[in-house]
């Protein structure tokens, strides 16, 4: 599914937190949003998710506005996992991944054994199966992360929105992750803060001050000029002997005076 944002605004407390945002993403596409502290990623992704009734501009799914969408219409193609996700304490981890399906359930169309086979699935897909039965109020903080990851997968959507999925994961879980995102076939909009892993995304765009400033492939768009403009830093770049993928490593510009 495309996805595609048309001038998008928004205003809080009279600053413009989001300021004329417009992005095409194509269909199955990986999308990074980078940039500092404050400049409006995680903002962009509620955005997009359709969660802020009062931002100007228009997403649009294909050819479909976000805005003439019912609300459950938008759960079943739009998935995001928000930086704090959080759930009722009372909740088992299995039962937080049963939510995940609430977009396809109606009174005519109960729980039933496909959404157990999808509950099942997704547990193992970020390997929380074992954990399955234990309260949430008892999981760690990447636990819980792979779980809100989960919920998000068990919607099977066609618009995944990530707000820095790996921040509390472990190194393996990390990179298990953006592997089982890769291979998804959905399009992939993720807020990331390690470059390098950004480098690994199709497209990438980089947030300043609310606006989207730059756009297009990683290569293009991490260049030693914008990093240092951006995030006040100097970076190299440099080749893995083993299979010369590019590695960036960055030094902190106060280090240099
Ligand atoms: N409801 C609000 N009222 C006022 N300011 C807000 C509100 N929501 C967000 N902001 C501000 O808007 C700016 C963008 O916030 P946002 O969370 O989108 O940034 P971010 O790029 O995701 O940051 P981070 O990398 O720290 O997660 C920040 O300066 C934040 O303080």
């Amino acid at each position: 599914m495309k996805l595609r944002a048309e001038n998008l605004s928004l205003t809080a407390q009279g600053r413009a937190i989001l300021d004329g945002v417009s992005l095409d993403i194509p269909t199955g596409v990986s999308f990074g949003l980078i940039g500092p502290n404050g400049s409006g990623k995680s903002t962009l992704l509620r955005l997009l998710a359709g969660l802020e009734p009062r931002a100007q501009g228009h997403v649009m799914l294909d050819d479909t506005r976000l805005r003439d969408l019912p609300r459950r219409e938008i759960a079943r193609r739009i998935a995001l996992v928000e930086q704090q996700a959080d759930t009722g304490d009372a909740l088992s981890a299995r039962e937080v991944v049963e939510l995940g399906r609430t977009p396809w359930l109606a009174a005519l169309q109960p729980f039933g054994p496909e959404d157990h086979h999808i509950v099942d699935q997704t547990l193992a897909a970020v390997g929380m199966t074992e954990l399955a039965a234990r309260h949430w109020s008892t999981l760690s903080g990447g636990e819980r992360q792979r779980l809100q990851i989960a919920r998000a997968l068990a919607q099977r959507p066609q618009v995944l929105l990530l707000d820095e999925p790996t921040n509390h994961l472990d190194i393996h879980h990390q990179l298990a992750l953006l592997r089982l995102v890769s291979r998804l076939q959905v399009t992939v909009v993720m807020a990331l803060h390690d470059l390098n892993q950004a480098l690994e995304c199709d497209l990438l765009g980089v947030m300043s001050g609310g606006r989207l400033i730059a756009c297009g492939p990683p290569a293009t768009v991490l260049t030693p000029e914008r990093l240092r403009q951006i995030f006040r830093i100097r970076s190299t770049s440099l080749r893995d002997p083993s299979d010369d993928a590019q590695i960036l490593r960055f030094h902190c510009l106060e280090d240099e005076r």
